[in-house]
């Protein structure tokens, strides 16, 4: 990992291939996992991986190259498993920009599990419901994004572009795979899921802090169901080096979109309802899993 001066002269961390392949390299040497599926747990729902047999676990700590969770409620491990004998790797946390990581920094996972051999890639988060019609505890497919800090320039694939992974203007109109949320939806209905099941577009914001009433309002008017601090920089990283990508996110509380609404959403709060809703999610993300191993989708 080193420092390098983009063209507009601002010091970023970034990472070389050799990194990413060095990083990859070592992961191949502890495991003989050879992981199709890589699933990015969110805010709270590290329990994800607790589905996975034969599990074998490192800390991001030990892993060279890669960062450090230190967001409440991320649990810093990779895990690798098999779900229904699909070989897994999970993240139980992920990066934020708010953390203080370049883009490079929080993305890194994604290319690793790409050289690694990864195909499908499932990604999760905990949002504020900014749609009315959402209700707390619902989990939303996540259709399409709004890439609000790449507007001001904060975007994974800002640099030099390494075509080894992608090409310099990556289509981001179809990031979300049809298939999978087709599929992913077929699971909700026959788990019964269907009250609670929606689909949206997620907005990322940097934050750290929740939105301003004025804020939130303005991203109901821009099309936004949800709203959250992460997943789009994954997203467009896995986009771009070719993997089929699902999203899934929970809504932890409603956004305020009245300024005479008193309530106040906090982290815990929304850890809480990530707790309370952990095991419906990953029985939809393991039957998912059981199911994608069973039809080998190989369509985009
Ligand atoms: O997106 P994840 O990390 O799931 O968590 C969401 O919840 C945290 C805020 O409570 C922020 O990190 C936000 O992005
Ligand atoms: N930005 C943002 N992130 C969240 N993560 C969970 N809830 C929220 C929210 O209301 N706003």
């Amino acid at each position: 990992v080193h420092v390098r001066k983009t063209a507009c002269q601002i010091d970023i961390t970034c990472c070389s291939f050799e990194d990413y392949k060095l990083t990859t390299e070592w992961l191949l040497n502890q495991t003989r996992h050879r992981p199709k599926v890589a699933v990015i747990c969110s805010s709270g729902l590290g329990l994800l991986a607790d589905a996975a047999s034969n599990k074998q676990t490192f800390r991001y700590q030990d892993i060279p190259n890669f960062p450090v969770s230190t967001a409440p409620g991320h649990e810093g491990c990779l895990v690798f498993g098999t779900v229904d004998g699909a070989a897994c790797v999970f993240m139980q946390g992920h990066f934020h920009l708010y953390e203080g990581y370049s883009l490079c920094q929080v993305t890194l996972p994604v290319r690793i599990f790409k050289l690694m051999g990864v195909e499908s890639i499932i990604v999760t988060n905990a949002s504020g419901g900014i749609c009315p019609d959402f209700k707390v505890g619902d989990i939303m497919i996540i259709k399409d994004h709004i890439n609000l800090p790449g507007f001001a320039g904060q975007h994974p694939l800002c640099g030099p572009n390494d075509e080894r992974f992608g090409t310099r203007f990556p289509s981001m109109s179809d990031a979300y795979s049809k298939d999978l949320r087709r599929l992913v939806s077929e699971v909700a209905c026959e788990l019964d899921y269907s009250s609670f099941l929606r689909e949206g577009v997620y907005c990322m914001v940097s934050g750290p802090n929740f939105e301003t009433i004025a804020e939130a309002r303005m991203l109901l008017v821009l099309g936004c169901d949800s709203v959250g601090m992460s997943t789009v920089p994954e997203v467009t990283v896995a986009k771009h080096c070719g993997l089929r990508v699902l999203g899934l996110s929970l809504i932890t509380n409603m956004v305020s979109l009245d300024y005479s609404r008193e309530e106040k959403v906090n982290h815990d709060d929304v850890l809480h309802i990530c707790k309370t809703r952990a095991k419906l999610l990953q029985k939809l993300v393991t039957e998912l899993i059981c199911r994608l191993q069973q039809q080998n989708i190989n369509t985009n």
